[in-house]
C-alpha cells in the first residue's frame, strides 16, 4: 500500500456508510480474483510435479522458493506492505502447490 493517499472527508454518516459498502463491495471482487489466481498459479502444480519427477528433481526447490521471496520482499517494500506478511502469502501458496504435488505424484505411483 503506497502511502501517498489523501484523506478521505465524509459529507454525513450516510456518505462514510456509501463509502463503507463499495469499499466492501470492491474488497469482494477482489477476493474473487485472488481467489481465481491461486487455483490459477496451483493447477501448475500438476505439469511441475510430473516435469520434476522426469527430470529426478524433489518437489521442494530451496533456490526456487529463495528467488520467490527475495521478490517479493522487494516488492512489499516498494508498496510499503508489511515483509514477513508478504512471505507468509508466499510461504502458504508454495505450500499449496508443493502439497498438491506430493498428492499427484502419490496417485501416480499408487495408480
Ligand atoms: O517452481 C517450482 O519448482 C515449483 O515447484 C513451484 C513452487 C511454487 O509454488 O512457486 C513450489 C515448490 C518449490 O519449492 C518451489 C516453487
Amino acid at each position: 500500500m503506497k502511502n501517498n493517499y489523501k484523506l478521505k472527508s465524509f459529507k454525513d454518516k450516510k456518505d462514510a456508510e456509501k463509502v463503507l459498502l463499495d469499499s466492501r463491495k470492491r474488497i469482494d471482487e477482489i477476493d474473487n480474483e485472488i481467489f481465481d489466481l491461486i487455483c490459477q498459479r496451483t493447477s501448475f502444480a500438476m505439469d511441475i510435479a510430473l516435469a520434476k519427477d522426469y527430470i529426478g528433481m524433489p518437489v521442494y526447490d530451496k533456490k526456487r522458493e529463495d528467488s520467490i521471496h527475495k521478490k517479493i520482499e522487494k516488492l512489499s517494500e516498494k508498496n510499503h506492505i508489511d515483509v514477513d506478511i508478504s512471505n507468509q502469502i508466499m510461504d502458504m501458496l508454495t505450500t499449496l502447490s508443493k502439497n498438491e504435488q506430493k498428492e499427484i505424484l502419490r496417485r501416480n505411483v499408487n495408480g
